[in-house]
């Protein structure tokens, strides 16, 4: 089930309702992009593959920290552990999941110690870096949320199509198209609604803007594995 038809039950308008319909363009283009196309069906080009889950390696490393800066801001203990949590479960999926599939193409630990990030994938972990950092909790977790929810809405997209046998990109789609992996973006959708509700009406214009923002980062981070991005000079 799409996110469209999960999502409506759950927070229909409310701050992420209209967030997620902001990006529907955004959501159209994802969904469009060959990368995830071939990555659904097995042929995905191991280079284009290769990029793409070295950069996710440094973007997992960045992501967990500004989970643990999100745990730190939030109000309650509960919200502490949940993102202590996140940012837990992010460095067990670079170690885990990666370390698996890094080594099943060839890239080795030292590859990934002398791995620089692309233009794109540097923009995105500065921009999160940056909000988490400087932000409000309601903003650093708008600003964290499409990384939880695009990547669930793509997981469900990929599971709906018929699998491919021996697929080798099987378990990354099963990372994403895991039930857990749903429940805990459904989770940090309902704690960025309460932090929406409690927040000034200046404060949910700027949870907006990141949220679009990350969004757009999410694309390009796609689009930029698929044209093996490299810094130009
Ligand atoms: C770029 C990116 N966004 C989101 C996720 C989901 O954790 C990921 N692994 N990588």
């Amino acid at each position: 089930m799409r996110n469209d038809d999960a999502i409506d039950d759950q927070t229909t308008g409310s701050f992420t309702a209209d967030a997620w319909q902001r990006i529907a363009q955004i959501r159209e283009k994802i969904d469009a992009l060959p990368l995830l196309e071939k990555l659904s069906d097995g042929s995905l080009p191991g280079d284009v593959f290769r990029h793409y889950i070295l950069q996710d390696t440094l973007y997992l490393n960045h992501y967990a920290r500004c989970l643990a800066i999100v745990a730190a801001k939030a109000p309650d203990n509960a919200q502490v552990m949940r993102f202590l949590n996140s940012a837990q479960k992010a460095i067990q999926v670079e170690q885990g999941l990666h370390a698996g599939i890094l080594a099943r193409f060839g890239v080795t630990a030292d590859d990934v110690a002398v791995a620089e990030p692309s233009p794109s994938g540097f923009a995105y972990t500065s921009f999160l870096m940056a909000t988490a950092y400087h932000c409000s909790y309601a903003v650093a977790l708008s600003a964290i949320l499409p990384c939880f929810w695009i990547y669930w809405d793509v997981g469900e997209a990929i599971k709906g199509r018929p699998a491919a046998i021996d697929n080798p990109y099987q378990s990354w789609i099963d990372t994403y198209g895991d039930p857990q992996f749903a429940a805990g973006a459904r989770e940090v959708i309902a704690l960025t609604d309460s932090a929406a509700a409690a927040a000034s009406p200046t404060e949910r214009a700027q949870m907006l803007d990141v949220f679009v923002r990350a969004s757009q980062y999410e694309w390009m981070f796609w689009d930029s594995a698929w044209k093996l991005e490299a810094w130009p000079v």
